[in-house]
């Protein structure tokens, strides 16, 4: 198996609530004791409705933001014992494409200072080969390099996007976390971006970490899968095996929801997400899972698995109309799991 160029182990970030007059009333368990391993120049896509945590993840493993516990291992080398200065440094080797280009790029910069940016920062080219280097990137991304003197505003969303994409490329990072890259872009010019980032995954070896709630996105570029429900990791595994033989029952509902799919009318992820302040007992899908029961608010379930995880008491025994199906994606298996979703809503009025 290929070395991890990113291990988290155990991280934790609670964000304080307060009340009206500033008293501190608690936390938001935003991230809670989350372990992955990305392997150098796979892609893990990580997934999940929001607000459980996706972009805090993405953000304590580029120290972005500080994890309240757990370490954050870059090449085997934890971040978190990094001084400022030893930090700054180590910051080339990681980048954040955000989700939105009209904020991420700074108006008062024109595109070629926007991506000479980082070569300067961190000492990547000397100054006389910088333009060089700009519009070798601009082309790399699919832009005409005379257009690096104008500036952020006379682009499009998608242009923009590719000029973030160039900027996070100059200092040849190992690593790139993507926020939802592509959600903020026009249906339109979408799969372009994601063609873009597909291609230079592959011809430069990227690492990628792919934060989005698309999963038509993530299965087409993903390796590996994770799962999150309220701050935990609920399963974690191949993109094929998880699209094809889903052992959350939390998976299950997110898959059949899959717009495109035949799944737009599937009532399947029914009730609100409990609140992150007092998240429930035990399994914290538990609220909203058909097959829950007593075990699942007294014991949370731990991980469990090979290469492909799941933290269910019951994932052994779910109805075997969905688990134990082989790799197959294709809309059928969807209709299938569609069927599947519907009867269980019915029955739960039996069961309970
Ligand atoms: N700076 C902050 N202060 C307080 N709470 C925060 C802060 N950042 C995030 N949270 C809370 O932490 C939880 C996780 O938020 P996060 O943005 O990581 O989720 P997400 O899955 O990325 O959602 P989305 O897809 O909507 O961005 C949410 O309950 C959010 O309200």
């Amino acid at each position: 198996m290929t070395a991890p160029l990113l291990e988290l182990r155990d991280l934790a970030k609670g964000f304080p609530v307060r009340d009206a007059i500033g008293r501190r009333r608690g936390a938001v368990r935003a991230v809670d004791g989350v372990s992955l391993s990305v392997p150098k120049g796979s892609v893990l896509a990580i997934v999940g409705e929001s607000g459980c945590g996706k972009s805090t993840l993405g953000r304590l493993a580029l120290r972005l933001i500080e994890a309240d516990a757990g370490e954050i291992l870059l090449e085997g080398e934890d971040l978190r014992g990094l001084s400022a200065r030893a930090l700054r440094a180590r910051r080339r080797d990681m980048q954040l494409i955000f989700q939105d280009p009209f904020a991420s790029l700074d108006p008062r910069m024109t595109v070629e200072q926007a991506v000479a940016e980082p070569l300067r920062l961190h000492g990547i080219v000397p100054r006389a080969q910088e333009a060089q280097r700009v519009a070798e990137l601009l082309s790399r991304v699919g832009l005409r390099p005379e257009l690096a003197r104008r500036w952020p505003h006379e682009f499009s969303g998608g242009q923009r996007q590719r000029i973030a994409i160039a900027r996070a490329l100059a200092s040849q990072p190992k690593l790139i976390i993507g926020d939802e890259p592509v959600s903020a872009l026009d249906v339109s010019v979408q799969a372009q971006v994601v063609n873009l980032l597909q291609d230079l995954i592959r011809e430069l070896g990227l690492t990628f970490v792919l934060i989005s709630h698309d999963l038509g996105v993530v299965r087409h570029i993903a390796d590996r899968v994770a799962v999150m429900y309220l701050g935990r990791i609920v399963e974690e595994g191949p993109t094929r095996q998880v699209f094809g033989n889903p052992r959350h029952p939390y998976t299950r509902a997110l898959l059949a929801a899959v717009p495109g799919q035949g799944h737009a009318n599937a009532p399947l992820l029914e009730g609100d997400i409990p609140s992150p302040i007092n998240p429930p007992s035990g399994c914290r899908f538990r609220t909203r899972c058909p097959y829950a029961q007593a075990l699942c608010a007294e014991q949370v379930p731990p991980l469990e698995g090979a290469s492909h995880l799941a933290a269910c008491h019951f994932q052994n025994s779910l109805p075997p109309a969905v688990a134990g199906q082989d790799a197959d994606t294709g809309g059928e298996r969807l209709r299938r799991l569609q069927a599947y979703f519907t009867d269980q809503t019915q029955k739960t009025g039996e069961l309970a």
